[in-house]
């Protein structure tokens, strides 16, 4: 049997009579990257933040690491790691005088709280910015800061909050990378996102909206078990093709994509090429080929963007 690092049963979290997470069922594995993909205000930064034990759920049981949230979180502070979204480090200290501070704050002193900052310095390319101001650096070395603040006391698990929003795509490629050598070094990972790219690299995701979870389960299981067929079309006219088809019989949705529109077709229509084509939408269209679902399909199928 896998290990469980986090379960959580019927959490709700209400703003007054808005809820903000609404009836949320969770079981992470540990070793796993479990990602949380949703828009903005789906709820994943407030599910993240009742996990860690910072908010106190409405309704509802968060075990984590085998401890009662929020009863337990003091003890559960030494266990997890948490990068917040926006960068909470002090701008005014250098990248080695934060690592002291974080350091003093998880319990590590002498020789190991040498040793560690030395550490995550070395593996996050930090040591030759050791007395640079962190408020004085890229976004790509800060966000190395922070997730070497967030795991140096060695946590078991790691919480990361939209970690990537303010970095280029090569420090995201390269991010991850580094998340995939924590995996590999034990430790479990819970991420929020709204990138589909990064989401695919989950080992497990959640589909928010709307406070709820609509979908849950590995990308490429979610992806065969959409309940629609992608078919593209290549032609004149697309944003006419688009127009006509919204709202048709069997049709999920329709994006254009370049020079391409994407259809989504329900599953329960054999032949969804032939099904295209025998619109007179499509007459004019020089291309109709089945193509392979993405992440962006399953998430589409899964919210209300698929149902408009
Ligand atoms: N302290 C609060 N008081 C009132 N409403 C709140 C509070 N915190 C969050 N909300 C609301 O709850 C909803 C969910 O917010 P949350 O930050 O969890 O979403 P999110 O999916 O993390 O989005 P984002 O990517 O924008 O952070 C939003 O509508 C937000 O305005």
């Amino acid at each position: 049997m896998p290990e469980i690092v986090v379960r959580a049963e019927g959490l709700v979290k209400k703003f007054k009579d808005f809820s903000a997470v609404d009836g949320l069922d969770l079981t992470i594995e540990r070793g796993m990257i479990y990602g949380f993909l949703g828009p903005n205000g789906s709820g994943k930064t407030t599910a993240m933040r009742m996990l860690t034990g910072l908010l106190t759920p409405t309704e509802g049981k968060v075990e984590v690491l085998g401890l009662s949230v929020p009863k337990d979180a003091e003890t559960l502070k030494y266990k997890i790691g948490y990068m917040t979204q926006t960068f909470s480090l002090y701008g005014d200290l250098t990248v080695l005088e934060n690592l002291r501070f974080m350091a003093t704050i998880y319990g590590l002193s002498g020789k190991k709280r040498k040793q560690r900052i030395g550490e995550v310095m070395e593996r996050y390319e930090l040591t030759d910015l050791k007395d640079r101001f962190a408020g004085k650096m890229s976004g790509g070395q800060r966000q190395r800061l922070a997730l070497a603040a967030a795991v140096l006391h060695e946590p078991q698990l790691l919480f990361l909050d939209e970690p990537t929003s303010a970095v280029d795509p090569e420090s995201r490629r390269h991010f991850w990378e580094q998340l995939f050598d924590l995996v590999e070094g034990g430790t479990s990972i819970v991420v929020t996102t709204h990138f589909m790219d990064e989401a695919e690299r989950c080992h497990r995701i959640a589909i928010m909206e709307a406070g709820q979870k609509r979908a849950d389960g590995a990308p490429k299981d979610l992806m065969a078990a959409m309940g629609a067929n992608v078919v593209e079309i290549e032609g004149p006219n697309l944003r006419d093709i688009r127009r006509e088809l919204l709202g048709a019989e069997g049709i999920v949705a329709a994006a254009q994509l370049g020079a391409r529109l994407r259809v989504l077709v329900k599953d329960d229509i054999a032949d969804p090429e032939g099904f295209l084509k025998a619109k007179a939408a499509t007459g004019g269209a020089s291309l109709i080929e089945r193509v392979r679902p993405n992440l962006e399909d399953v998430f589409v199928t899964a919210t209300g963007e698929g149902r408009q």
